[in-house]
C-alpha cells in the first residue's frame, strides 16, 4: 500500500509522515530531502543554480542514498553525511531552482518511483506524490494549513533563530516559486484535504493513520 501526502512548506508533511509509517510500520520517504541533498550538491560542486544544463548533469550524477526507516533518517551524498546540512537556510533559500528545472525532476522523479516500488509499504511525502510521482496511491492526502500556522511552526522548530522576513523567504515565498513546477495548493480529483491549522500534531497523524486503516479495510 502506497500512501502520498502533498502540501506546502510548514503544513506538517515530514514529521506527520514520519511519525504514522512509524506507527503503522511502513517506510517512509521524504521527497524534499532529495531536492535538498541535489542543491546541497550542486552548492558543494560550485554549479551555477541559474545554469540549467550544469544543474542537469549534476542531477544526474548524483551519489544520493536516503534511508526509508522513519526512525532512523540519514541522507548521503557520497561519503558525506548532509542529513542536518540540507535543512540549513542556504539550502532552503536555493531548493526552489532545482526544484523548477524540469530534467532534474524527471531524474528524481524516476528514483522516487524506483524507491516506492521496491518498499511497497510506504508512506511518500513532497509536492507532487499525489499527482505525479504516484498518482495510484491508495491513501491520497493533501495536508494544509493556514500561513500563519506554517510561519509560527518554521519559526518555532528553528528554535527562532530566523527573522519573519528570512522565515517569509523560506516559507511562503518559496512556495510561490515552487508552485511553477507542481501544485500542491488545490487536491487534485480523488486527494482528501486534511487541515492541520487547528489540529495538534498527534491529532494529524491520528487523522492520518484513520484513513490508512480505513483504505485498508477496503481491501479486506
Ligand atoms: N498539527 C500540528 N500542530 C502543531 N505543530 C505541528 C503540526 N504539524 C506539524 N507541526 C510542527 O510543525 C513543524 C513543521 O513541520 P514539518 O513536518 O517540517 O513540515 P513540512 O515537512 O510540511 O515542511 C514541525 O516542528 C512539526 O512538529
Ligand atoms: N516532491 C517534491 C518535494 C519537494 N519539492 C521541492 C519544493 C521545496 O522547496 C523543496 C524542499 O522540500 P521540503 O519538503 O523539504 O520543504 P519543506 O520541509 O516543506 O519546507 O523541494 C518538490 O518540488 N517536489
Amino acid at each position: 500500500m502506497v500512501i502520498a501526502v502533498d502540501g506546502p512548506s510548514g503544513s506538517g508533511k515530514s514529521s506527520v509522515c514520519r511519525a504514522a509509517a512509524s506507527e503503522l510500520g511502513a517506510a517512509y520517504l521524504d521527497t524534499g530531502a532529495m531536492y535538498r541533498a541535489a542543491t546541497w550538491y550542486c552548492l558543494q560542486q560550485e554549479v551555477g543554480l541559474d545554469d540549467h544544463d550544469a544543474v542537469e548533469v549534476a542531477v544526474e550524477e548524483l551519489p544520493l542514498n536516503i534511508s526509508t526507516n522513519p526512525d532512523h533518517q540519514v541522507i548521503t551524498v557520497g561519503q558525506a553525511d548532509v542529513t542536518e546540512a540540507i535543512r540549513d537556510a542556504s539550502i532552503s533559500e536555493n531548493v526552489s531552482a532545482v526544484a523548477t528545472n524540469p530534467k532534474a525532476r524527471a531524474l528524481l522523479i524516476a528514483s522516487q518511483r524506483g524507491i516506492i516500488d521496491r518498499e511497497g509499504f510506504i508512506v511518500a511525502e513532497g509536492r507532487d506524490i499525489t499527482t505525479v510521482v504516484a498518482p495510484d496511491a491508495q491513501v491520497r492526502v493533501l495536508l494544509t494549513a493556514s500561513a500563519e500556522a506554517r510561519l509560527r511552526r518554521r519559526g518555532a522548530q528553528l528554535g527562532g533563530t530566523q527573522d519573519a522576513e528570512a522565515l517569509k523567504r523560506q516559507v511562503l515565498d518559496r512556495d510561490t516559486k515552487d508552485s511553477a513546477a507542481s501544485n500542491f495548493t488545490e487536491a487534485a480529483d480523488g486527494v482528501a484535504v486534511l487541515d492541520s491549522s487547528d489540529l495538534s500534531f498527534q491529532e494529524t497523524v491520528d487523522s492520518l493513520i484513520s484513513r490508512v486503516q480505513l483504505a485498508q479495510g477496503a481491501r479486506t
